[in-house]
């Protein structure tokens, strides 16, 4: 058969939690600039227009099917490059998910297509006089109606499948147009700029003469005209006309100046108007931008250590393990700077909360306008804008939170994930539910880049892959500067108590040192990770503990709004004096909030300045960046957080950092808890006496001879590792075993508790019993009004084929999801649950 006659066919994949990706039919006219990556509009379903990228395109027709027309292509050039679209198949397989969800993750919402067309008659058309069939004119007739129709609304009027076909005639016809169609929701911003008309330029003398006839007869445009040669700077450099003045900027920043004058001048022919997109991001001067810092000897020496780990030892991979305070920072930006300059790009990867801040700030400096910034507090438009940033060369670096991972990159040569032991490098919900570092580790393979993993406290299994010699290891051991590693003292909350010297919730000892510091004009940070004023209320006469009407799991009391909030869905009520059972008044409540030591704090020490830093005063875009900015300016002395106070800051007056309770990070049920615990307590104590050798940490516990406390107090990192991966081994988890966690949901509890015993004796029967553990009743069995039962599947590192397992655990769910009984059942995958 010829080669042109032969039929062209694209695997798309649509951007919903289907299995499989559906083939569809090129049509000619499309043939030729249809290419892997690029949105396509197709129908799906009954009556749908979707929008769907293409992964593949072939020769071969569907078996099953009669595949369906592509109806559009909207890009171009593609929007998801090669790499992009390996690395999504793998996160797809690798984390059990489907490539839409991926797909659904990955594309920020201003690059999906709103397939909300609008169809209208193409105005003044006398539609009488066209000849049309009979569905022509019902549909005209609809048309006519309404000034303008939304696709998705006819259609549903209609109900007829050619639908798309029959407009897109009418459309060529001439009758009809369809507008805003599939239009992508991202606007760039634009500017209104002026400059000099041609003639004017390059003859000082016409513009002599302009200017003195302007000044007896309009002094207004004269003046006008004067800011803009002295704004602009043509005179000493006609060149810069080109790029004009904002129009804006004349009249705004000068009351002397009307924007009538201006637009006389434009009338006149002596300025000309136009329009440029610009940047959401503000620009920074490329020569006011600052060298790298130099490093001291020992970051050179890290420096030179993680060059030869990558590029004489071949490592791709390396851990930077520098102390809190240490200046790792520094060395990324060296190498960063070094890996720019060889023309490739570079990904720096931050958790969440630390990237709004300081680091920014930092790198901004030195990097300025190549430099992206993606994080999910920005805008839509502002993501797209990175996005198409990257794909246009404009952002050559990009530092990002974990949705990063997904950028169009095309040319990486490094990856920095920094604080990579951080827990929220891993999506919890919706799938796909990915640990940013491990894909950053997939995006480096398939760039051939180097990644570079940094911490003062590295997650067990990245430490233990870096001793098995799989990374290249780096060691920084001392702080920048003169400053030394805070002094750690442990409180013993249980004698206080005994003795009856706890001050609220203060030991003398904690008191005391805040105190003093509050005396000597110096900073306190204060640690307790839980917010809201308790986590929950009790009645003393009858014992009833008020809790949430969806999840089994007691409110938490916010005294500041008077209410009870329910911290995993979200559910508040009004906090009532009085108990909802028998009506007594005596309400107590019970356990420690950062908003109850916020007022203890105000009542211990009435004149000092106390803040709080947890997600209830962060929610608004800058509210973060404003406390951040507060206790800098030291308009804070006491500052009272989550562990959002752990994250990478650096604040040079915090002399003391208190921990109000340690042990509720201890005895937490998991097993990475002393893990998590050790690195919390680093981090937060990795605060204090950043400048200098006063820093001073106070941690409050029951258990104060607890090894982890010990090792913190030590800094004794590899005492902890070896401790605990020894348990881990003796009990099979990771890094010893890869872990998959399965949640079966359901909203009676018998169904979850049956379902998820099925689940285990079908998953068992191939696995065995030994790599099946539960079902488990988790510590809150109902979410949301879920019912909720764990599974949890180990498999050993070697000798088992992981791909194969995964095949078969989603094959019993979805032989359990095929049973009658079953139908509503939810069981949610995680793989490498953290
Ligand atoms: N070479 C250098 N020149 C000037 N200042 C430096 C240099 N290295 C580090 N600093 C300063 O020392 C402080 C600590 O550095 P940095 O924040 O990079 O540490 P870090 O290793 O990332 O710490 P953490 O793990 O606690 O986040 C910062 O204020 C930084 O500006
Ligand atoms: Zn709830």
């Amino acid at each position: 058969m010829n080669k042109h006659t032969q039929h062209l066919y694209a695997d798309v994949i649509i951007p919903l939690p289907l299995p499989q990706l559906y083939t569809y039919q090129v049509p000619e006219e499309h043939a030729r600039n249809v290419q892997a990556g690029c949105r396509v509009v197709v129908s799906f379903g009954k009556q749908k227009t979707i929008t769907a990228i293409v992964q593949r395109l072939h020769h071969q027709a569907p078996e099953h099917y009669r595949a369906k027309p592509i109806l559009e292509v909207l890009d171009d050039t593609p929007t998801l490059n090669d790499l992009q679209l390996s690395l999504f198949a793998w996160m797809a397989d690798y984390y059990m998910c489907t490539p839409g969800e991926v797909i659904q993750a990955a594309l920020p919402s201003a690059l999906k297509i709103n397939t909300q067309s609008f169809i209208s008659l193409v105005p003044g058309i006398d539609i009488e006089a066209h000849t049309l069939s009979e569905e022509e004119r019902r549909i005209v007739a609809l048309i006519q109606k309404h000034e303008a129709l939304q696709y998705e609304e006819l259609s549903r009027k209609v109900r007829n499948s050619r639908l798309y076909g029959l407009l897109k005639q009418l459309q060529d016809r001439g009758l009809i147009d369809i507008f805003e169609k599939t239009k992508e929701r991202y606007t760039p911003k634009r500017q209104r700029k002026v400059r000099l008309a041609a003639q004017w330029l390059h003859d000082k003398n016409a513009l002599n003469e302009l200017l003195s006839s302007l000044e007896k007869q309009a002094p207004q445009q004269w003046y006008a005209l004067l800011k803009y040669i002295e704004a602009s700077g043509i005179l000493r450099d006609w060149t810069r006309n080109e790029s004009g003045v904002e129009k804006k900027s004349l009249y705004a920043t000068d009351a002397r100046i009307k924007e009538a004058a201006i637009q006389a001048l434009i009338k006149k022919g002596i300025f000309e108007e136009f329009e440029v997109e610009v940047s959401r991001f503000a620009a920074v001067d490329a020569d006011k931008l600052l060298p790298p810092p130099t490093l001291s000897p020992a970051q050179e020496k890290a420096l030179q250590q993680i060059v030869k780990a990558f590029f004489e030892e071949k490592k791709d991979i390396a851990l930077l393990h520098g102390v809190t305070g240490s200046g790792k920072t520094e060395i990324y930006i060296h190498l960063i700077q070094q890996a720019l300059e060889s023309g490739s790009q570079v990904l720096y990867l931050l958790p969440e909360i630390a990237l709004t801040t300081q680091i920014v700030q930092r790198l901004r400096k030195i990097f300025g306008d190549k430099m992206g910034v993606y994080h999910s507090r920005f805008s839509d438009n502002e993501r797209a804008e990175v996005w198409r940033g990257v794909q246009s060369g404009r952002f050559s670096f990009v530092v990002g939170v974990r949705s990063a991972v997904f950028l169009p990159f095309d040319n990486l040569s490094l990856i920095i994930v920094d604080e990579e032991h951080e827990a929220s490098y891993k999506q919890h919900e919706p799938a796909p539910r990915y640990h940013a570092r491990d894909v950053a580790m997939m995006l480096g393979k398939l760039h051939y880049a180097k990644v570079l993993l940094g911490s003062a406290t590295p997650a067990l299994e990245t430490y233990y892959h870096a001793q098995q010699g799989r990374y290249g290891y780096i060691a920084l051991q001392e702080r920048y500067g003169n400053a030394q590693l805070p002094q750690v003292h442990i409180s013993d909350l249980r004698t206080a108590q005994k003795k009856n010297r706890l001050q609220y919730s203060f030991t003398p000892e904690l008191y005391e040192a805040i105190r003093k510091r509050l005396e000597a004009q110096e900073q306190v940070i204060l640690f307790q990770n839980r917010r809201g004023y308790s986590p929950y209320l009790y009645c003393e006469d009858c014992g009833w503990i008020p809790k949430c009407r969806f999840c089994n799991v007691s409110l938490t009391y916010h005294m500041h709004e008077r209410a009870l909030r329910c911290h995993y869905c979200g559910h508040h009520q009004g906090a009532k004096g009085t108990c909802q059972a028998c009506g007594s008044t005596r309400v107590r409540n019970v356990g420690i909030g950062t908003e109850k030591i916020e007022d203890e704090l105000k009542l211990l020490f009435p004149e000092a300045r106390v803040a709080r830093m947890d997600l209830d005063t962060t929610r608004g875009k800058e509210a973060y960046q404003k406390l951040i900015d507060r206790f800098e300016a030291h308009d804070i002395d006491i500052l009272v957080g989550t562990q959002m106070l752990t994250k990478g800051l650096d604040f040079e007056k915090v002399t003391l950092v208190g921990v109000i309770d340690a042990d509720q990070l201890l005895y937490f049920p998991d097993f990475r808890a002393h893990e998590r615990a050790y690195q919390l307590l680093t981090q937060v104590s990795g605060r204090a006496g950043r400048k200098d050798s006063k820093g001073e940490v106070i941690i409050q516990s029951r258990h104060p001879e607890h090894p982890v406390l010990l090792d913190v107090q030590q800094q004794t990192y590899e005492q902890l590792v070896t401790r605990e991966l020894q348990e881990r081994q003796k009990y099979n988890y990771p890094p010893f075993v890869r872990l998959i966690g399965l949640q079966v949901k359901h909203s009676k509890e018998e169904v979850a508790h049956a379902a998820a015993h099925d689940l285990v004796e079908q998953l068992q029967k191939q696995l065995g019993k030994a790599r099946i553990l539960g079902p488990d009743i988790p510590l809150v069995d109902r979410v949301k009004n879920y019912y909720l039962r764990n599974i949890l599947v180990k498999i050993e590192r070697q000798g088992i084929h992981l791909g194969s397992v995964k095949k078969y655990i989603a094959h019993c769910i979805q032989q359990l999801t095929l049973q009658k009984d079953y139908r509503r059942l939810l069981v949610v995958v995680d793989v490498d649950p953290a």
